[in-house]
């Protein structure tokens, strides 16, 4: 057990030991959402904090309304994908085209998310998008800054940031934006007995809102939460798979054999179809293995103090983590075996498909956690986006790799990744080339362009 000293703060950093007996400890003993608060600096970049701290709106919704839901959504996330692919993509039908592929994962996983989130028409709104991604941007960048400032400096050193004013833009707009939505939809309800809800997370969150959560400002200003902590998460994730496999080229062949196999299986994108892309989600799972987005994650405050079953005491206020990217280079953390260091895409495909054990099926999937894999956190606080996120980068990947070559330009290699304290990011600045390809089977082109 050692502490870091970050610039605003002392982490401690326990043995993996501990992680199962403190994975499912309840929000009175041990704060996930407390971590999530020091970590953004929240008293700035949020302001309302109680918002986040006295009402898990967003993430009841997240677990109880959007993943039970995924199977029903791929059509329109489809939908949306090939408009985005067509806006984010330019035309390299005839040539390379050399691109910052951060910034199309980027636009795509906004706009496609955008569907999900606030329907067909809010999606396609350039205000909408733009307010979406530069919130989690201005957010980010103040929270960098802050954290540099002892917390008495902080209420000075927040008004001179510009990146802070634009936080609080970026609300209010998202605010007109959303708030005269909630009120119209509230409207119809009321008024039209055969008035049919949308289907989409801010109806959800709608209803699921309790008194004292169903402001239209709150609703709003959750929305901008959730776009906080998935667009960005998950392009970068894409943006990492695209790194990665146009490092180790020999794996785009086996990957799209698998994707046309089973579509041609399926006939489409069926309920199961994506769970059944096992190298890709083995491919995803190794890749972030080697560029996690935080070096360490299941970051706790302790808010009584807390005895464990060894004796080991943290008092209360000690805030915890896991060393999680050092637990991914751990030779006896590595189910299977093998060298760590060395960047083996199949290795949880394997291990799946072992018949000796018939119960490895449905472990080391890309969104399941335990206490070696630690990249969405763990227990019942861990990401409550990560079975969307996983079925929307299988989505965007089987389109990508079906109908566009990618490679790095003569002599470049992958980027390194680019670092600030925990956080881990793709080089936004690499270029990656990309070439339209024609997609022979016809049908799975008739699937992916249909
Ligand atoms: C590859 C993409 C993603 C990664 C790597 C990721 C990672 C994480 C991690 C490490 C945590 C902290 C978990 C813990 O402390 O145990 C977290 C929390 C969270 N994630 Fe994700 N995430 C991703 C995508 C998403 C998506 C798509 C959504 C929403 C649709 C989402 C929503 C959230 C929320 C709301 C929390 C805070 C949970 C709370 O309220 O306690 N994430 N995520």
């Amino acid at each position: 057990m050692f502490k870091i000293r970050r610039n605003d703060a002392e982490v401690l950093i326990i043995p993996r030991k501990h992680v199962d007996e403190l994975r499912d400890m309840p929000e009175t003993k041990l704060s996930a959402m407390d971590a999530h608060i020091k970590n953004m600096v929240a008293h700035y970049t949020i302001g309302n904090v109680s918002l986040v701290r006295d009402s898990d709106l967003h993430r009841r919704t997240l677990q109880k309304k959007l993943t039970p839901a995924l199977g029903t959504l791929i059509p329109s996330l489809k939908d949306e994908l090939n408009y985005a692919m067509q806006v984010e993509i330019p035309s390299c039908d005839k040539d390379w085209a050399g691109v910052h592929i951060n910034d199309v994962t980027i636009g795509i996983v906004a706009r496609i998310s955008a569907r999900v989130f606030v329907g067909p028409d809010l999606c396609r709104d350039t205000k909408w998008l733009h307010t979406s991604i530069h919130f989690t941007k201005s957010l980010g960048m103040t929270r960098n800054l802050l954290r540099l400032f002892p917390a008495a400096l902080r209420p000075v050193a927040a008004r001179l940031l510009p990146s802070y004013w634009r936080i609080y833009s970026n609300l209010s707009a998202a605010q007109r934006m959303i708030c005269p939505i909630i009120r119209e939809r509230r409207a119809a309800e009321a008024s039209n007995p055969d008035y049919e809800k949308p289907n989409d997370f801010l109806q959800w969150m709608m209803d699921e809102a309790r008194p004292g959560e169903d402001h239209p400002n709150d609703i709003a200003h959750r929305q901008l939460l959730v776009s906080l902590a998935s667009i960005h998460t998950t392009s970068m994730q894409v943006s990492h798979f695209i790194y990665d496999i146009c490092s180790h080229p020999e794996y785009f062949e086996p990957i799209r054999e698998e994707i046309v196999s089973v579509l041609r299986e399926d006939g489409g994108f069926k309920k199961p179809t994506l769970n059944k892309l096992r190298k890709m989600d083995s491919f995803l799972k190794e890749s972030q293995r080697l560029n996690p987005p935080l070096t360490m994650s299941f970051q706790r405050v302790v808010r009584k103090t807390l005895t464990l079953k060894d004796g080991t005491t943290f008092p209360a206020g000690t805030h915890f983590a896991m060393a999680s990217d050092a637990i991914s280079h751990d030779p006896a953390c590595l189910p299977g075996g093998g060298d760590p260091e060395v960047f083996d895409p199949f290795r949880y495909a394997r291990l799946r498909e072992d018949k000796s054990r018939p119960e490895n099926a449905n472990r080391y999937q890309f969104a399941t956690t335990d206490s070696a894999s630690l990249h969405f956190g763990h227990g019942i606080f861990a990401c409550p986006g990560r079975f969307f996120a996983s079925n929307e980068i299988k989505l965007i990947l089987c389109h990508l790799l079906m109908q566009y070559d990618f490679k790095f330009p003569d002599g470049q290699s992958r980027p390194d990744n680019l670092c600030y304290e925990e956080a881990s990011y793709p080089d936004p600045t690499a270029t990656v080339l990309i070439h339209k390809r024609p997609v022979s089977d016809p049908v799975v082109a008739r699937i992916l362009l249909g």
